[in-house]
């Protein structure tokens, strides 16, 4: 579970800094694809022309979009489309990204088999072609191109409504077999001009189509559980409270929702009744949405005149769907909403564009399972992210075991800013040191987390500290607390307390961290120790809380300490607690 609150009992840090160390930045994302420092510190470019990644196109996308995933170094595309499924299992593995339009099931097999994948990018918006969980819960990134087709989409649900209400399919059919005179006599239409509209799902697409209805001088209504006020009367549409509210005395309805398990047979029998008889109903989002038998009911007792379908229950429909032998007010398209060359080359290229920058970058733009941080935000939040990263990656060493919550507060200026990527970086590091390598990164984090039980609560802290802003990551389990904060110095990433111990500590390199009773000699014990060791130290910071109390160091060294070392430093009078973490 994640939740955020607002304040908390948390105390600012305190304690000196100095030493600034200039670092360059790490994006965190790209943790996903477990490249080293190096490889995230290169340019994109050479970074991608380091990386030999393959990417699969598994259904047809513009060749524009082909042709921008492979112009980048780095970066082999296959295209095979109308793969039967199983052939498509046996070669999944290969690769490190797929791109995919409504064809291709991404089911949780797929996913299991794709044991390198990193992301999924959608050509177009419905994405329910993929198992979001299972990608989660395999850490693969889902993104979908949610712009690019809109225009289509909306002129294309006009379209079928025009044709619908005037009887364009079955009259150019009549035409075509040489009825030209029955067909005349047969195919009186509806006209729209004052009619009312319910439009179900104002997003991108709804209210494009709301747009032109009025320029048809229909009377919108529109049912969106997102839909303001202020935005109804922008678009000047009514607001419906309801879907049974707009639909009640509608002549036409359109959808425009996603299919998920609460949208499934959103349009029913009982929902249709409510509609004026002689309705005609519109679908180009998802065949889902309609309850196809309910519907062939409806017409068939002439209080629904017909329908307009883009879309089926079950794609590609039998050639004998009951819908398919009406005569009057039908028109069907097999899925043809966003097949203009238009949108096309739009999600094509844009699909293309998002992998290849995730690939290269680990931006993350249009994810749906995910944060998404593109390059102003990930330039800004990277220091945090790879402060976030130390933090829980100490935590795990430093904490108790089995906590029930990971509380991450943000102080300071960093309190405003849009920090659940950082978060979730945190939880990700603190995870990830007791679990074999690459079961759990950016993406199934959160999954990981809820499946152990473990809490991530997240607060902003308005009280100010002598940092400019302040992360603190605290491990609880019950009333045992134990938590670490860093801050920023210039782009320098630094660790500025361990359990309310002040220290001033880079985020790279080898630390040895003991925790003893301040009394004179052990941190000289310590010393010499490490010089017996051959280990040399780079950074040393001390903190205490009073004179003879508790005291910490935190040692940097050239070389991480091994077992014998430990062991020898645990055995010194006054050492409560040694450990080495390597960040
Ligand atoms: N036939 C085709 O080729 C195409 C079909 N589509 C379908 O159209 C759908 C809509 O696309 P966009 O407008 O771009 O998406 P969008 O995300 O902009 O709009 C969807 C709207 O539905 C609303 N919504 C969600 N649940 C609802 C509910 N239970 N009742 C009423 N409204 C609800 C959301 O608040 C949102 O405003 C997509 O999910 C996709 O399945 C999209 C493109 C092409
Ligand atoms: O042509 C396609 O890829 C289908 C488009 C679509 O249904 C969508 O974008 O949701």
């Amino acid at each position: 579970m994640q939740t955020q609150d607002q304040g908390g009992e948390e105390e600012p840090g305190d304690g000196p800094v100095s030493g600034i160390r200039l670092l360059d930045s790490r994006p965190a994302a790209a943790e996903i694809l477990g490249g080293t420092l190096a490889y995230w510190r290169a340019d994109p470019y050479e970074r991608l022309a380091m990386a030999n990644f393959r990417v699969l196109v598994s259904d047809p996308i513009s060749d524009k979009g082909v042709e921008a995933l492979a112009a980048a170094p780095g970066i082999e595309v296959d295209v095979h489309t109308g793969l039967p499924p199983e052939e498509f299992l046996k070669i999944i593995g290969d690769y490190d990204a797929l791109v995919v339009r409504s064809q291709t099931k991404v089911t949780a097999e797929v996913l299991a088999a794709a044991t390198k994948l990193k992301a999924v990018g959608r050509a177009g918006v419905g994405v329910d072609n993929i198992d979001r969980q299972a990608a989660t819960d395999h850490g693969v990134i889902v993104m979908n191109t949610p712009t690019g087709n809109t225009i289509s989409t909306a002129e294309h649900a006009f379209t079928l409504m025009l044709s619908c209400a005037r009887n364009i399919g079955p009259a150019h059919a009549g035409v075509l077999a040489g009825d030209f005179k029955a067909a005349r006599k047969a195919f009186q239409g509806i006209e729209l001009n004052g009619k009312r509209l319910a439009v179900i799902g104002m997003g991108r697409i709804g209210s494009e189509f709301a747009k032109r209805a009025q320029a048809f001088n229909m009377e919108v209504v529109a049912y969106d559980p997102f839909l303001t006020e202020s935005r109804a009367r922008e678009l000047k549409v009514t607001l419906a409270e309801s879907p049974d509210a707009a639909l009640n005395g509608a002549d036409v309805v359109t959808l425009h929702v996603p299919l998920t398990e609460s949208t499934q047979h959103l349009l029913n029998e009982q929902r249709l009744a409510l509609m004026n008889p002689g309705a005609i109903v519109v679908n180009c989002a998802r065949g889902g949405l309609i309850d196809e038998a309910a519907l062939k009911a409806a017409i068939d007792s002439g209080h629904i005149a017909g329908c307009a379908l883009d879309v089926f229950e079950v794609e590609p429909p039998p050639a004998d769907h009951p819908l398919f032998s009406l005569g009057k007010h039908v028109t069907f398209t097999p899925h043809l909403g966003a097949s203009t060359n238009e949108a096309q080359e739009n999600v094509g290229i844009e699909v293309a564009i998002q992998i290849r920058d995730f690939l290269a970058t680990g931006e993350i733009r249009n994810a749906i399972n995910m944060p998404s941080l593109d390059a102003t935000a990930l330039r800004e939040l990277g220091p945090y992210l790879d402060l976030a990263a130390a933090l829980g990656a100490l935590l795990a060493k430093l904490g108790p075991d089995n906590a029930d919550s990971l509380r991450v507060s943000y102080h300071g200026d960093l309190a405003g800013k849009d920090t659940g990527l950082v978060s979730r970086t945190a939880l990700y590091r603190l995870l990830e040191q007791s679990r074999q390598d690459g079961q759990v990164n950016l993406v199934n984090a959160p999954a990981v987390a809820k499946a152990m039980g473990l809490d991530l609560v997240e607060s902003t802290i308005n009280a100010q500290t002598e940092f400019n802003d302040l992360l603190v990551v605290e491990l609880r389990k019950g009333d045992q607390k134990f938590r670490i904060a860093g801050t920023i110095i210039g782009r320098s990433p630094r660790i500025v307390e361990i359990d309310r111990l002040f220290v001033d500590v880079p985020i790279t390199g080898h630390l040895l961290i003991v925790r003893n009773d301040d009394r004179p000699g052990i941190v000289g014990a310590v010393g010499t120790l490490l010089g017996q060791h051959g280990q040399n130290i780079a950074n040393l910071s001390l903190g205490r809380d009073k004179s003879g109390g508790n005291a910490l160091s935190v040692i940097e060294l050239d070389a991480p300490a091994d077992g014998d070392l430990m062991s020898a430093i645990r055995a010194i009078p006054g050492v409560t607690l040694a450990t080495g973490v390597s960040l």
